[in-house]
């Protein structure tokens, strides 16, 4: 700083002539300081990524070189793999170092005891490189300390409308003042603290160190449009009185600045994009991580997944978008307002009280009467520019959302030739979404009805309106002002000057005034500029100010889907393995529809239950309370009682179930992860996780049948052949002579569910079920292996295989719990639970039917009704006979058939004649 106020003692209005080795000196040591400020800026600002992940990568490459048993034996050191090598070593996706990163307290009755998970370290492939980054996790400290912040998010009072909200027409804009709402400031705070972590332990970060770096930068490049200010006015005054050496002396400075503004102008970009990638890192980070995350649970036997990212799709569309476009345009408004926020600001201040000394009190008045007039015409003409940036961005993720479904459901789009319908749904959302943006940027002529009244019914809302007087008022007339201003110290304050007497003094005199309005003139002018940008600033605001709002909903939506209600216990129920519903009523969330009342079952391992009824009846709905996916209803009260009962004491429906380690779901619909063949089986498992468990495959001889390896139920379930098929057909992605595992098959660009047939995905996911089972292997003396949900997961199986897999499933000590349609299956389960459905009673779902006269059964009858009986040797051949009879039904319709076949014969032979 010592420098800077010596430079500008050298060149302020009043120094005499400069001495041409003190301005040397002070060039040099400006251009050294400069230098040194850089190279701190470049050790400090772009290595420090690197920096803080080193002590990471360090321990992981540690883990990998010494790690004999790393996957493939490959070795990690060489710098340059062959792709080949590269996709085997890649087929893991991660390594999994020793240390283990912090998690959750959890206070058990021996104290707290720490919740923590293994770093791992993604291997990302780059020029045939092996790159190792380490995956940073959200604390779970961390997302437990910003819910209390989430969810004191005040309604929005800028915004009438939610950002759930789906048509921009319904919505009405009110002129947004959302600088200062405080649904907006409060968000704000809440992301910034994420964006900004900042612990007891560990109170500077990687961002803060950045902030600080691009501050430093700003600042200087605020003192160094000082200097150029002076040094212009210098210049000026040289020329005007015939100074050429003077002249010379300050073009040779004015050359020597130009290196450090420009070299700060390039820093502050560079600084400001670096800051956003790291704040989109954090912030993205943190959703994500959020979104993935597993919810509270109620009380210790909630069965609640509180999957968050599978609840919170009921709450909120266009997901997608708030995670990916929303926060990269949070990420860099907000590091980009920083630089336009503090630089101008520091700007005013700093011009304004340079000017200040040399326009006097009068002048100072005015320049202040200037801003607040400037401000006054700019707030009246200002649109919610916050409300148009969140519903652009809504339609913006409404128009990908269609994209992509397109993208999913290609095949069947083209089966039915629906591209020109397709295209209609797509263009009426990309309509929709330029409309709102030519909205935004309209021209109108109803300027002024515009400014005192936006309406998004209207679609007046006029960007280039508010441009136009932003550039009016913010060029023409602060210069203008800036005339004025100028005029008063030399019209007035030093208009008493010598204009008579010797002519060297009324030359010097001359020089003197001109030096003092050049260097003013620069002055207001960047004053101008900065006032400019704070007004670009405050529209950069009210943006911003619509993005936040959208995290803001988002952040307390993914809290909310976290939330499972308080359930009650089951008392003096110590066996773990046994499925237990009691008194429970299933319904569709957020609807009235019970679809099962008041079901009660008590499962043992072994007591395979089948679920059959109608289409729509809530099969599937019962294997989605049993995996935790839907809650149960509470318990319906009706009548006089329902307002003597006081909320905690309503009764709700005891859900119990064994651990997901022991209880496996096969959807209707079934997911193939990208990866292998293999990874198609062992999924939600890695190749590490799998390696690590299983024997190594290439130590095993081909005919090994073992349950470690997929090979073993292969056969059984008969997916074996379906490596070879695909290893004939898809070109695979490395040589199968180098590794005798011919799960390794990848499609090559294309996923598996385009390429699987449909009964080939099921026998997949069946063998995904068995593997997830055997994966525990043998539990001490436990021949039950766990339970399986198979819901219709074999419709498309052939008979034969489909018993082949049921009776596999049964001999490994799997307990069956099947939704199915297709009586045929009755044969390998015990019970037989039948659905009435919401609207039927039970002689609607006609087959299905529990066998008349069954005894024991347990029922609840009408709508939501249900019949739980035991299927035996007699109910078999009771639903055999009931097949047969139905079947000699049809065949008693075959004379009639018949005639009417001859009928037609005859009519046809008619008509030839
Ligand atoms: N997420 C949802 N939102 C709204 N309604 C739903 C939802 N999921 C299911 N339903 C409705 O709940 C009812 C029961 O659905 P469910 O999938 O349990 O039927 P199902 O008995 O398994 O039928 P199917 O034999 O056709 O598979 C259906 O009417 C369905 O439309």
């Amino acid at each position: 700083m010592a420098i800077f106020s010596k430079f500008l003692r050298l060149t302020s209005p009043t120094h005499g002539r400069l001495r041409q080795p003190q301005s040397l000196q002070a060039t040099i040591s400006l251009i050294a300081f400069v230098v040194v400020l850089l190279l701190r800026t470049r050790v400090v600002g772009l290595p420090l990524e690197a920096l803080e992940g080193t002590r990471n990568i360090l321990k992981s490459l540690v883990t990998i070189f010494t790690n004999s048993s790393s996957p493939n034996g490959y070795n990690f050191m060489k710098k340059q793999l062959s792709p080949v090598e590269l996709s085997m070593v890649l087929q893991q996706l991660y390594v999994v170092s020793d240390d283990e990163e912090s998690g959750k307290e959890k206070v058990d009755g021996k104290g707290k005891s720490r919740d923590t998970e293994p770093r791992k370290t993604l291997l990302v492939p780059y020029q045939n490189r092996l790159h190792h980054v380490p995956i940073r996790r959200t604390s779970q400290e961390l997302i437990d300390r910003m819910e209390k912040h989430f969810a004191s998010i005040p309604e929005s009072s800028t915004y009438s409308s939610s950002a759930a909200s789906t048509d921009p027409n319904t919505a009405k804009v009110k002129k947004s003042k959302a600088l200062f709402d405080p649904a907006f400031t409060h968000t704000l705070y809440t992301l910034l603290r994420i964006a900004f972590p900042s612990t007891l332990k560990r109170p500077i970060t990687t961002e803060h160190l950045l902030l600080l770096t691009h501050t430093g930068f700003l600042i200087l490049r605020t003192y160094l449009s000082v200097l150029v200010a002076r040094l212009d006015g210098r210049i000026v005054r040289d020329l005007v009185s015939a100074n050429g050496w003077g002249f010379m002396q300050g073009l040779g400075l004015w050359f020597a600045l130009a290196v450090p503004s420009t070299i700060t102008n390039v820093m502050i970009k560079h600084l400001q994009s670096v800051l956003g990638v790291r704040i989109r890192g954090r912030v993205g980070g943190f959703l994500q991580d959020l979104y993935l995350a597993r919810g509270g649970s109620g009380s210790s036997n909630s069965n609640s997944k509180g999957m968050r990212f599978y609840t919170v799709q009921g709450r909120l569309e266009g997901v997608d978008q708030y995670l990916t476009a929303d926060v990269e345009a949070w990420a860099e408004g907000v590091s980009g307002l920083y630089g336009n926020l503090m630089k101008p600001t520091l700007d005013m201040v700093l011009f304004t009280s340079q000017l200040a000394k040399s326009l006097g009190a009068r002048g100072t008045v005015l320049l202040f009467g200037t801003y607040w007039c400037t401000i006054r015409i700019l707030r009246a003409v200002t649109p919610a520019f916050g409300k148009l940036a969140s519903v652009e961005a809504r339609l913006e993720g409404e128009y990908r959302a269609g994209m992509g479904r397109l993208g999913r459901e290609s095949e069947e789009v083209a089966f039915y030739d629906g591209g020109a319908r397709e295209k209609d749904i797509l263009t009426k959302a990309y309509l929709r979404l330029i409309k709102h943006v030519n909205n935004i940027y309209k021209a109108s002529l109803y300027t002024r009805c515009a400014i005192s009244r936006i309406d998004a019914n209207a679609g007046l809302q006029i960007r280039i309106a508010y441009e136009w007087t932003e550039d009016y008022v913010i060029k023409y007339l602060w210069s203008a002002a800036g005339y004025g201003l100028i005029a008063v110290p030399l019209l007035f304050t030093r208009a008493t000057g010598p204009s008579i007497g010797p002519k060297p003094k009324i030359q010097a005199a001359i020089a003197s005034r001109t030096e003092s309005y050049i260097s003013n003139r620069r002055l207001l002018l960047s004053l101008a500029d900065a006032g400019g940008r704070l007004m670009y600033a405050y529209k950069d605001i009210l943006e911003l100010a619509g993005v936040t709002e959208r995290l803001g909903i988002f952040g307390k939506e993914l809290y909310l889907s976290g939330q499972a209600p308080e359930r009650p216990q089951l008392e003096g129920e110590d066996d773990e393995d046994c499925i237990i519903l009691q008194n429970v009523d299933i319904g569709i969330p957020g609807s009235d529809t019970v679809l099962v009342k008041d079901l009660s079952l008590r499962l043992k391992p072994g007591d395979h239950l089948m679920i059959t009824g109608s289409n729509g009846v809530g099969k599937t709905a019962i294997a989605r309370v049993l995996g935790g996916l839907w809650d149960p209803l509470d318990a319906q009260i009706e009548g006089d009682e329902a307002a003597d009962v006081p909320e905690a004491k309503i009764i709700r429906g005891v859900v119990k179930v064994p651990g997901s380690d022991r209880m496996v779901f096969v959807p209707q619909r079934a997911y193939h992860p990208q990866g292998t063949l293999l990874d198609q089986i062992i999924y939600p498992d890695t190749y590490v996780e799998f390696t690590e468990r299983a024997i190594p495959l290439e130590s095993q001889p081909p005919s090994t049948v073992s349950p470690d390896r997929p090979d073993a139920f292969a056969f059984e379930l008969d997916l074996d052949r379906i490596p070879h098929k695909h290893y004939l057909r898809l070109r695979l992605q490395y040589a199968i002579s180098s590794n005798p595992c011919i799960w390794d098959t990848s499609p090559n660009a294309k996923e598996w569910r385009d390429v699987l047939s449909g009964g080939e995905k099921q026998r997949v996911g069946v063998g995904r079920m068995v593997y997830s089972l055997l994966k525990n292997g043998d539990k001490e003396g436990q021949k039950h292996r766990g339970w399986a949900v198979l819901d219709e997961c074999t419709s498309a199986v052939s008979s034969d295989v489909e018993g082949r897999m049921y009776e596999y499933a049964k001999s490994l000590g799997i307990t069956l719990i099947t939704v199915s349609l297709r009586p045929s299956l009755m044969k390998h389960h015990k019970l037989l639970l039948t659905l009435n459905g919401p609207g039927g009673a039970e002689d609607e779902s006609e087959g299905y039917t529990t066998p008349d006269g069954q005894e024991g059964a347990d029922s609840v009858p009408g709508p939501g009704g249900w019949t739980l009986a035991r299927l035996d040797s007699s109910t078999y051949q009771h639903t055999q006979k009931r097949e047969e009879e139905e079947l000699e039904e049809r065949l008693r319709e075959v004379e009639g058939w018949e005639k009417r076949v001859k009928e037609l014969d005859a009519l046809l032979r008619a008509v030839e004649e």
